[in-house]
């Protein structure tokens, strides 16, 4: 699979590109040259079952730790060499919760909304404006403890686009939700990606959430075992759909590796 670099000539660049990246916790290896890329104002998912290695990437892409192996790039910047630059195109929700429960949904946001040194007038038009494509308007003032586990992932949301990033990460962001909430979400940041045209990268283990039109990354243990359009891999794998491509390649491991990479 080709890989296009942010420097390639007039080619733009793509909004992350993960260029063999490996991490160790100590000796247990949980990343393993994993190269893969999110490409402009596309939906992208990163498919994999719990203890893939998701999480660890999410960190190593938002400079949470360094990687010392390999590059990351977001928007052409190098997350290490030039942070400054790449993790101010980056917004991003974390798979635990991380909302202040005893403030307001405004304060929350307002105060996310200064650390990024955006004025207060400004601010208050973002978060009505987010608040309003999130279907959240009508709950500016309520605390958030009084929230549904679905709110508080939409406030999640509005809060990692405040700073109007143009790529989005998602780590498992309809975990513990209900059928419908995951449905909205899932929906909500589609109709983002259409309307906005921002860059996502939505981490799960559902198969249930991989519609055929979106570009996959599946990783297994560390490693990507496929990376491309869904019909691409079904169809590289001889099978009928994602969930059955899923079980023929994480049972035959290196072996489908050869076949899709
Ligand atoms: N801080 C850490 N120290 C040691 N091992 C870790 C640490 N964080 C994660 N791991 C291990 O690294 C592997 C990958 O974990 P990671 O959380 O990145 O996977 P994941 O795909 O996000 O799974 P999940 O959805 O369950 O969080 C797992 O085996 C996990 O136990």
């Amino acid at each position: 699979m080709q890989h296009v670099k942010a420097d390639e000539g007039m080619i733009p660049p793509a909004a992350l590109d993960v260029s063999r990246v490996s991490h160790a916790y100590g000796p247990k290896q949980v990343l393993s040259d994993v190269s893969f890329m999110v490409p402009q104002g596309r939906f992208s998912v990163l498919l994999g079952l719990n203890g893939a290695g998701k999480t660890t990437l999410f960190s190593l892409i938002c400079h949470l730790y360094d990687s010392r192996h390999g590059a990351i790039r977001i928007f052409g910047h190098d997350v290490v060499r030039q942070s400054g630059h790449a993790l101010r195109r980056l917004g991003i929700v974390f798979q635990a919760r991380t909302l202040d429960l005893d403030l307001s949904v405004y304060h929350n946001l307002a105060y996310h909304a200064s650390l990024h040194g955006i004025g207060r007038g400004e601010a208050r038009q973002r978060i009505g404006l987010l608040l309003q494509q999130v279907g959240m308007e009508d709950r500016l003032h309520a605390k958030v403890r009084a929230l549904s586990g679905g709110q508080m992932r939409r406030v999640e949301i509005v809060r990692a686009l405040l700073h109007r990033p143009p790529l989005l990460l998602l780590d498992e962001a309809t975990v513990g939700l209900d059928i419908r909430s995951r449905a909205d979400i899932l929906a909500t940041i589609r109709r983002l990606v259409a309307e906005e045209r921002i860059s996502v990268l939505w981490a799960t283990h559902l198969i249930d959430e991989v519609d055929v039109s979106d570009r996959v990354v599946l990783l297994h243990k560390g490693r990507v075992l496929a990376d491309g359009r869904v019909s691409d891999v079904v169809s590289a794998s001889g099978t009928e759909d994602i969930g059955q491509a899923f079980g023929v390649l994480t049972q035959s491991g290196a072996q489908a590796e050869e076949v899709l990479r």
